[in-house]
């Protein structure tokens, strides 16, 4: 989502009848409103612009980044590019000048957010240009767009027609059809082996601007690797929140809202993509989730329009994949699972060459037990906590993580510790236990340690015990020989922050393995650690790799291993 704009307006509306998507109101709606009760005269220039603060290391705060880029690229100042916001919100003639339609623009390059990038020629400014973004559109695209929303520096579009294709366009691949309006994928339409490429790009782009100094120094970074490619290309997320909006006032008969995910803009590149022109699309089948969770998305459908009227706000649903491996799937228990239309629990029953079954079943309750199998381990969580939702990749990462734990120059008899921080309800402390004499895990949520230390528990895993508490504060209460031990950073999207960093750095470890779902927070700590930080220069990055725990779309994880230098 956009860094809306945040437009304070006065007594007085503007009274074009044009919908202005870039404050959310619709003209039309306030003329009758002014027609209904005191017709005022409009008073000009009252509306004011208000922009959000944004988080540098979020799509829009990366987009800063990518609009310098592109500014030093083209030869291009800062003014030429700014747009009058207020001048937009007041003047309906400068309004429908910026929100106009634009035939033959050439799609430059990709956002960190997966969108096409584009520049157009400024509707206002002689020898001036705009920062166009374009949801699927790519580089060498070239497309007519309708630009509907403005910013200071970009203004957002949709996609109306492609002219001319890309090299990486392939719409033959579109796997979907609501792709190209739903918000959720961003990459159908390119070849897998591509998309792993462009989340290379993204890695590297994000070393480059959040870990300049890295970056420019020669030997400071190394190549970034190949992106891992995920097992399942579709079928493969273990958890879907679909959502619905509900307004504040409805007409009695009113009929059920859409439920589904976010549209992006309204789109229409393609004609046979469905979902209406909605802000939620309709969505009854997701292919990028597995197969019980769609079954749990038709069930909890079905229930919700019977029961939609009793809602007295939106809301999200939870889809949680629940696994058991049992030798009797005859007899096996359900829980609470997502029921079909005649009351039956939906399952579904994968045999194995072992002779059990695996009964995978869709919950929807927050807190219910849920339990996923790992690499012969047994993990089980409440369904609304954190844990992977992509079961089919884990095999490599964990491999790939246990593989940097070594610590350098080891003796064959010494003994490793690894520290989890951020650890969940486990995942990595008990899956890399084997290696280790103990593992020490650290996580805020008292929630996921019970559970990390249930898993502990019916794993056999005897080294491992969980702190419930900050990792800012972990280091005080671990008493892991640092030479020794092996630190494994998870932390949610916005990353660390310096008291950690900071802290990290004075335990000293010998080797730091940084996974990441937010590539941009991750540069920027790596840079903080090894320069602002008091034994920070004393490591080196080891590599950085992407594993693509989310094909189709724009995301990717990063692994970055830090040792200390020999
Ligand atoms: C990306 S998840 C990783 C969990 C785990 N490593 C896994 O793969 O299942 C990040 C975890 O950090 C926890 N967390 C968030 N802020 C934290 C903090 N300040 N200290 C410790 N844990 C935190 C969250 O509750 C969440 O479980």
């Amino acid at each position: 989502m956009a860094p809306a704009i945040t437009p304070e307006v006065a007594e007085s509306p503007i009274t074009s009848s044009t919908e202005n998507r870039a404050t959310g109101s619709t003209a039309t709606h306030v003329r009758e409103n002014l027609e209904n009760k005191r017709i005022k005269k409009p008073k000009i220039n009252k509306r004011k612009y208000k922009a959000k603060d944004v988080e540098p290391t979020s799509p829009f705060g990366v987009l800063e980044y990518e609009i310098k880029e592109i500014l030093h690229k083209y030869g291009l100042k800062e003014s030429q590019i700014i747009n009058n916001m207020k001048d937009i919100l007041n003047d309906e003639e400068i309004e429908t000048k910026h929100h106009r339609v634009v035939k033959d623009v050439t799609i430059l390059q990709l956002s960190s957010n997966g969108d096409g990038i584009a520049l157009l020629h400024h509707p206002i400014k002689e020898n001036g240009k705009q920062v166009c973004i374009v949801p699927f559109g790519l580089p060498g695209d070239k497309v007519s767009v309708k630009v509907y929303k403005s910013h200071p520096k970009y203004v957002e579009s949709d996609l109306l027609e492609i002219i001319d294709e890309s090299h990486l366009r392939d719409n033959s691949l579109i796997n979907c059809k609501y792709f190209g309006k739903c918000s959720g994928c961003q990459f159908q339409h390119v070849k897998y082996e591509d998309q792993l490429n462009l989340k290379k790009d993204i890695i590297r782009n994000a070393y480059r601007f959040f870990a300049p100094t890295l970056f420019n120094k020669e030997g400071a970074l190394p190549q970034i690797d190949d992106t891992e490619p995920s097992p399942l290309k579709y079928s493969y997320r273990t958890k879907l929140t679909p959502h619905f909006n509900l307004p504040m006032r409805r007409p009695e008969n009113f009929t059920a809202p859409t439920l589904g995910f976010g549209a992006k803009g309204r789109p229409k590149w393609r004609a046979e993509a469905e979902g209406g022109d909605y802000s939620i699309l309709d969505i009854e089948e997701c292919p990028i989730g597995t197969k019980i969770i769609n079954q749990g998305l038709n069930n909890e459908r079905r229930k919700f329009h019977e029961e939609y009227k009793n809602y007295k706000k939106g809301a999200t649903f939870l889809l949680r994949e629940n696994t058991k491996c049992v030798k009797d799937d005859e007899n096996v228990e359900l829980d609470d699972a997502s029921m079909d239309a005649s009351g039956n629990k939906s399952a579904e029953k994968i045999k194995l060459d072992s002779g059990d079954t695996l009964v995978k079943t869709c919950v929807t309750q927050q807190r219910q037990i849920v339990s996923e199998y790992i690499e012969g381990f047994k993990f089980q969580f409440s369904a609304g906590e954190f844990f992977q939702n992509n079961n089919s990749i884990l095999p490599a990462v964990i491999a790939y993580v246990k593989s940097n734990l070594a610590i350098p120059n080891s003796k064959p008899d010494e003994p490793n510790y690894l520290v989890d921080a951020y650890c969940g309800s486990g995942l990595f402390s008990i899956t890399c236990s084997k290696n280790v004499s103990k593992v020490i895990g650290v996580e805020v949520s008292a929630d996921s340690v019970k559970f990390a230390q249930i898993n502990a528990e019916i794993n056999n895993v005897k080294n491992a015990s969980f702190i419930v508490g900050k990792a800012e504060r972990i280091f005080g209460n671990i008493d892991t020989p640092a030479d020794r031990t092996a630190v494994i950073l998870d932390p949610p999207r916005k990353g660390c922050d310096h008291v950690f960093l900071n802290q990290l750095s004075d335990y000293n470890p010998a080797k730091i393995v940084y996974i990441s779902c937010n590539v941009h927070s991750q540069a920027r700590d790596v840079e903080w650690f090894i320069n602002r930080t008091k034994n920070g220069l004393k490591y080196e990055v080891v590599s950085v790799k992407g594993f693509d725990f989310f094909p189709q779309t724009h995301h990717v994880e990063s692994v970055a291993v830090l040792s200390l230098k020999e």
